[in-house]
């Protein structure tokens, strides 16, 4: 059985490059290392997502409840997980940007928070239970503000804010998603960097330093 380590954080959070970053520094080390992220676009099974997504339900993420919208993600990751099972189950450590841990954040926020701990139990039991996919080793929560987010994925985007999804565009939710996410942090130990100091966002090599140090490498 390998290690399946989750980088976390809200859209505009610098997920994507820690994942890339944490990846190449074990690759270094000689570790046999896989990054997967999710929603998986490239495939088929993240039609529902993408439909979700783009608005073909409704332009607000609360016009999909939170456990119909989570099986659009946790069917991806069903079929996703066909790819990387026999090097997750030969020992590989697999480097996952997103994963259930992101319907924990993003879905959570549309439930009252005396629903979040009921919900929580459904997910996890669904994905990792009933479907069967691997419940990670580690999860890390890289933590921003929402408006410094913000500011990342406009850049991201070009100044073009028609290019943002149904979450990306929703300020208020996000600002939900966040505070579900201290939830998680506090409630499954999920480990937390924190990608501010000041005020200002820290540089790539700082919290990639940080990262390595929170995984022990
Ligand atoms: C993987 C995943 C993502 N999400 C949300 C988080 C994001 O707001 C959104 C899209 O994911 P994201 O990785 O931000 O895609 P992009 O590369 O287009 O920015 O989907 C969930 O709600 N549940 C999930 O399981």
């Amino acid at each position: 059985m390998g290690k399946l380590i989750v980088v976390e954080g809200l859209d505009g959070s610098g997920k994507g490059t820690q994942s890339k970053l944490l990846v190449q520094s074990l690759k270094e080390k000689g570790l046999p290392v896989l990054e997967i992220s999710f929603p998986d676009y490239k495939s088929d099974s993240s039609a529902l997502v993408k439909m979700y997504l783009g608005g073909k339900f409704g332009t607000r993420p609360d016009d999909v409840n939170a456990y119909a919208a989570s099986l659009f993600y946790a069917v991806d990751r069903f079929s996703s997980y066909k790819d990387w099972e026999e090097f997750y189950q030969a020992g590989g450590i697999v480097i996952a940007d997103r994963y259930t841990t992101s319907n924990a954040v993003h879905q959570c926020s549309k439930l009252p928070e005396e629903r979040w701990e009921n919900y929580l139990d459904w997910l996890f039991d669904t994905e990792y239970i009933k479907m069967g996919i691997p419940s990670p080793d580690e999860v890390v929560y890289l933590d921003v503000d929402v408006s410094i987010g913000q500011q990342l994925l406009t850049g991201r985007y070009h100044g073009n804010e028609a290019q943002k999804d149904i979450h990306e565009k929703d300020l208020a939710y996000l600002q939900r998603s966040r505070k579900a996410a201290e939830y998680c942090v506090r409630r499954y130990g999920w480990k937390c960097i924190s990608c501010l100091n000041g005020g200002m966002i820290r540089s790539i090599k700082e919290i990639h330093t940080e990262l390595l140090m929170v995984l022990g490498y």
